[in-house]
């Protein structure tokens, strides 16, 4: 089994704990959802599983093996991670930020060129590959910067708030692409996602955070279920439909 785990991850942030012993097995072929209140420690999760965050102690691992001990173009070209705060310093153009993701790799151009052009189609943005990123809205800009981890073909996709800016029909497209990277393709996703009807509908598992620690992890019928969302968000809500097409009514 391909697995990125976490066993008793501890990271304090300007002296707080953030994230307190958090075992975590994540799988590959699966989508799994990371969700919780502001300030849970999802991010800092998310960053310390792609091995960007020094752990106060614990460890990540890749296959059994310490994230630590991998070699640099090795991870960068395994664990694709997304940060939410999407900044791009220069003002370069859609296929050029995409082909970013190509540099572990130091393959041929045309493989690089191949793998762009197939992240640029899957987040329907060809018709933008010329275009600068200065001029694009925030949405396109968001895809832009997930072709570039896309166009990586990483083995584990590390995402954190990829729907947030996205449209209704960019949203959904994108959630098809990473369902069919999971079943079809064998990768890992872990999506730090807010929107709980997301997780529900579309995660094969959700882990939910709570200041600092995972109080609810499996299916998202039972790690979502009232009681948890009464317990973590603090509030009254009810599932509506059917599995696979939940809406959440609040209050
Ligand atoms: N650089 C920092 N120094 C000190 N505390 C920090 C720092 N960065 C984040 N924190 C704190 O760590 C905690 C976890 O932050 P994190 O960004 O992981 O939360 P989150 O669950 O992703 O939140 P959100 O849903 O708001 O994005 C928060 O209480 C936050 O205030």
């Amino acid at each position: 089994m391909t697995a990125l785990a976490s066993v008793g991850l501890a990271v304090s942030l300007s002296g707080r704990s953030v994230l307190a012993g958090v075992d975590a097995v994540l799988r590959a072929r699966e989508v799994t959802a990371i969700c919780g209140p502001n300030g849970a420690g999802k991010s800092t999760l998310l960053a310390a599983l792609a091995g960007l965050r020094t752990p106060d102690s614990g460890t990540v691992t890749l296959n059994d093996q310490p994230l630590a001990s991998l070699d640099r173009d090795l991870r960068a070209r395994t664990l694709g991670y997304l940060p939410q705060a999407g900044e791009i310093a220069w003002d370069i153009d859609v296929a050029t930020l995409a082909g970013l993701g190509r540099l572990p790799w130091r393959a041929s151009p045309a493989e690089n060129e191949a793998a762009v052009a197939a992240a640029l189609a899957a987040l329907d943005l060809e018709a933008f590959a010329a275009r600068r990123v200065s001029r694009l809205s925030g949405g396109e800009r968001a895809r832009a910067l997930l072709a570039r981890v896309l166009a990586g073909t990483p083995a584990w996709i590390l995402a954190d708030e990829p729907l947030a800016s996205l449209d209704l029909a960019h949203a959904a497209t994108l959630v098809a692409h990473f369902r069919h990277a999971a079943r079809s393709d064998g990768i890992g996703v872990i999506l730090v996602l807010h929107d709980l009807a997301q997780a529900m509908n579309h995660a094969d598992r959700v882990l939910v955070l709570d200041a600092g620690r995972i109080v609810a992890d499996g299916a998202p019928e039972v790690a979502l279920d009232e009681g948890v969302l009464k317990r973590v968000w603090g509030v009254s809500a009810r599932w509506l439909g059917e599995p696979g097409a939940r809406a959440l009514a609040v209050g």
